[in-house]
């Protein structure tokens, strides 16, 4: 397995003196499923928003081995409202240059997948929540990056659309391996979508545990309620009651 990018002693302080990230260090492994667990305000958002360069660590750097694509998903769709599925996910191949055409035809074949093909020229107020967020996944997908960065994207969904989307994400994932570093405050998504799981501790953030799931893919809801599930979501559990008293 190849090195998809390196955290070396990243760590982060605020100018207001509050210290987001004490140190962490972590290998992320190329194609991985890796998530970043923890209680609310213990600074996970603050590493994804390192690793995308969209803060500068006080201390410490995160290492990619060359010039890799990434793409985000924040918890909020942040669609433009003015604008149709299609002209949302195809925003971003704009951005980069891409001929208009062409970049419509690349978000349409972007939404298939996602279920969404005909609500291409939907706007955003026509759709649900989930689907919203579906729209974020293709429009974070369409440049096809190496690296997908989500922040806890289901937070805000019911818990069916949740467990559907937790679906089709790991089954984007399993055709196309993008490495994919998934922040959440759910033990139980933490555990079914992972095979690896960086617990981080609370205020400043540091790492306490790093847990490899060593149940295959694909998964499947009878995973959700299985026995391996159930004992590693006991485990971790214990761990975050530790990091918290
Ligand atoms: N720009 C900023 N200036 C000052 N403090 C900040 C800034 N951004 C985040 N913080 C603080 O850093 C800490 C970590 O924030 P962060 O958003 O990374 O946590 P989190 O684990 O993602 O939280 P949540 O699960 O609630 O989203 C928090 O105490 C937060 O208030």
């Amino acid at each position: 397995m190849s090195t998809a990018l390196e955290l070396e002693r990243l760590a982060k302080t605020f100018p207001n003196g509050t210290v987001a990230l004490a140190e962490l260090s972590a290998e992320i492994e190329a194609g991985d499923f890796v998530s970043l667990l923890g209680p609310s305000g213990c600074g996970k958002s603050t590493v994804l928003r390192l690793i995308a360069g969209l803060e500068r660590p006080t201390q410490g750097q995160v290492r990619w081995p060359g010039p890799v694509k990434l793409g985000f998903v924040f918890q909020e769709p942040t669609l433009m409202a003015w604008a149709t599925a299609t002209e949302n996910v195809a925003l971003p191949l704009e951005l980069a240059g891409v001929a208009r055409n062409e970049a419509g035809d690349r978000a349409r074949r972007a939404l298939e997948p996602m279920g969404l093909a005909n609500f291409a020229n939907a706007l955003p107020r026509e759709l649900s929540g989930g689907m919203r967020m579906r729209v974020s996944i293709a429009r974070a997908l369409v440049a096809e990056p190496a690296v997908l960065l989500m922040d806890e994207p289901f937070a805000a969904l019911d818990e069916f659309t949740r467990s559907q989307l937790n679906d089709d994400l790991l089954r984007l994932w399993g055709e196309r391996r993008f490495t994919t570093l998934f922040v959440t405050h759910s033990v139980f998504e933490a555990v079914y979508l992972s095979r690896r799981i960086l617990i981080l501790g609370a205020r400043p953030a540091r790492l306490v545990a790093d847990i490899t799931n060593p149940t295959p893919y694909p998964r499947d809801s009878l995973y959700r309620t299985s026995t391996e599930f159930n004992a590693l979501v006991r485990r971790i559990l214990a761990i975050l009651q530790d990091v918290m008293t």
